[in-house]
Order: C-alpha cells, then structure tokens, then sequence
C-alpha cells in the first residue's frame, strides 16, 4: 500500500532581487518528480547539495505549495488542501531535521522541547502529555532522568535521540529524516541508524531518509531514488546501487564515496563529480540536464530530454544510454561505460 505519492510534482522558485524577472529567474527546485513511499518501506532520496531533496520534502509536510502537480496521502489528494486541513495529516508524518544543535533552544528542557508538536497542537491533559513525552524518550534510549536536562547536558548521540523522541510523540507513519546524522561522528552514525531500524520494526514506521551519505544508503534503506537538479534520474534498490546502477550521476556519486564501504566499490566512469565533461562547461537548456557533466554524452542528449523509464524489474532511469536496455540490446555506449 503507497503511504504518500507524488505526480509530477513541482516547486518553482522566483529569483528575488530582480527588478524585471525573466523566464531565467525561474527556478525549478523539484520538477515533476513522480516518487512514491510504501507503507513500512524506507525510500532514500540522494543527491548532491542544491538537488531539491529538502524542498521535496517541505511539500510533503505541506509546508511550501506545489507549483504543478498531485500529492496523494493514503490514496486521499491533498494538494491544495488548507492550512487547517493539512494538520490532520502533518502529524501522521513528522520530520527529523539535520542539525540537532541549532533546532533547539537552549533555554528549554528536554521535555519542553520533545513536548514542542503536543503544544502546538493543544489540546492534551497535562498528565497525558507528561506519559507521551516520557513514551517517547524510552522509545529512543532515554530515561525520565533525561527530562529535566538542558540541550548544553547532551552529548551529540543523545540530541539526536530528543530529535528522534520529539518526531514521535504523534505517533506518525511516516518519518522524514532530512541529513539526521550530520553532525555526527561515524560511531553515533551507526547508533542512530541501528536506533531507526528498530523503531521501525516495533512501530511499523516508514522513512524518506534524505542523505548526501551513500555508504549509509545500501544499508539502511529498501530503495533509493537519486535526484540531479530537481528531477528524480534513477530509482533501484538500495541494496543494489553499487553493482547495478546505471545513470552516470548515481555512478559519479559512487566514485566519490569514501570506499571504507566494500560494498560500495568504486565505479569506472573516471570522473570525478562537479567536472563538466563538455569543453567549456555549457550549461544545457534542453535535453538531459547531467548532459554537459556527462562522460558518456551523446548528440541526443544536448536536444532530448530522457524520460525516467524502467530499465530492469525495480529499476528505472532517465538516461538516452539505456535506450534499448528494456528490450534487453545493450546500446554501444553502455558496453564502453560498463568496461
Ligand atoms: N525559498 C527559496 N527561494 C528560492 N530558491 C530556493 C528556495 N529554497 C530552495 N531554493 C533553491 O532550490 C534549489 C534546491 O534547494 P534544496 O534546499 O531543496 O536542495 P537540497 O538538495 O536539499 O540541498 P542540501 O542538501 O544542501 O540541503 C536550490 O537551487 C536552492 O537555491
């Protein structure tokens, strides 16, 4: 059953600043991004900074509104439902934000803050409250010894643990983790991700974990869908991306990938990522948008944009060197990327 989906989603930002803004302003954050989340799975989205992976995620949560394009919860349209309307829902998806230092005030105590969401919502006897937020600590690895702490009290780990506790005291469905384990050394990194594993299995959570980090991608997540300029360019499972990925970005991004991760061997193209791999760097208007980054470009590709299409069972990518890989006819060019 899909929790949440998107059709062709889009966000368009107006550069400001400008005194006669031009079609050139215009710039498209997420575009048409057609991207579903199963109930129970864990969907990664990748990409390198600037890619849209947060503004995707603030349409999700209702907290920008789409340009063009569905957004579906449970099967139920709610794009352009209110303000109002969407808090029904906000709470059955919470996020768990990047920097756990700056998200908190320093003033508040651990319960205050884990408490934040109960009060701006209302409505919970003082008692009740006091029993979620407590629920919610446990949940995460912390005691009622942790509730009257300050966040200067807390180790890094066990900031993110409030992060984590204060996203689940509505008991959401849906978890979006945008870049949870920034701040975080490459120990407290595998704790929290073990941590979310669990609470996964015992609450029958799904996640959309939002990441720059790779190597914690085939790991911790059901499948991946890896973003490049506000558009979705591949989507395979996770546990595959290393061996089977096909679009040049999602192998560019495994070149640069720290290989500490066997897993995650280092792929042939032979360039590294952000070297354009046209001459003087052109920017592509029309066509694939990876095109003048690309070390497999192709004629087509400075004119046809490529549609994301399925390329094996569970995998799907915009890109012209997999013309034929549907019907099984590898293209020349793919055999010189594959060698
Ligand atoms: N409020 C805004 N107004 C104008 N442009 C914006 C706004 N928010 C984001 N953008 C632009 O949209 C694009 C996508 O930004 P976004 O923050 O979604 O990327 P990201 O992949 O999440 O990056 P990061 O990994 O660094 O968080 C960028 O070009 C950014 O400058």
């Amino acid at each position: 059953m899909r929790l949440i989906e998107t059709e062709r989603l889009t966000k368009v930002y107006q550069r400001e600043g400008r005194w006669f803004p031009s079609a050139n302003d215009a710039v498209p954050a997420v575009d048409r991004v057609s991207l579903h989340v199963e109930k129970g799975e864990t969907l990664g989205l990748v990409g390198e900074s600037g890619s849209g992976k947060s503004t995707f995620a603030r349409l999700l949560l209702g907290l920008e509104t789409a340009t063009e394009g569905r957004l579906l919860f449970g099967g139920e349209d709610v794009t352009r439902w209110g303000f109002k309307r969407l808090r029904t829902i906000r709470s059955r998806m919470q996020m768990v934000f990047q920097n756990s230092y700056s998200s908190f005030d320093p003033l508040f105590t651990v319960e205050r803050i884990v408490g934040e969401p109960l009060s701006n919502y209302g409505g919970m006897a003082a008692r009740k409250r006091r029993r979620v937020i407590l629920e919610s600590l446990d949940m995460v690895g912390l005691g009622a010894a942790y509730a009257e702490r300050y966040p200067h009290e807390l180790s890094g780990g066990q900031l993110q643990r409030v992060n984590i506790a204060r996203a689940l005291v509505f008991q959401p469905e849906l978890l979006i983790c945008d870049e949870p384990f920034s701040s975080l050394d490459f120990k407290l990194r595998r704790q929290i991700l073990t941590l979310l594993e669990e609470l996964k299995i015992r609450l029958g959570l799904s996640y959309l974990y939002i990441t720059h980090d790779l190597s914690s991608v085939s790991r911790f997540c059901d499948r991946v869908a890896v973003m490049y300029k506000g558009q979705i360019v591949e989507t395979l499972p996770a546990a595959r991306i290393a061996e089977e990925a096909l679009h040049p970005y999602t192998r560019a991004l495994l070149d640069a990938v720290p290989v500490q991760d066997p897993r995650l061997r280092r792929s042939k193209t032979g360039r590294p990522v952000g070297e354009p791999a046209l001459p003087h760097g052109e920017s592509v208007i029309q066509g694939c948008r990876f095109c003048s980054r690309c070390p497999a470009a192709m004629p087509v590709c400075t004119t046809v944009e490529p549609a994301l299409e399925r390329k094996r069972p569970f995998h799907h990518a915009a890109c012209h060197l997999y013309a034929n890989e549907a019907e099984g006819k590898a293209s020349q060019t793919f055999q010189i990327v594959k060698e």
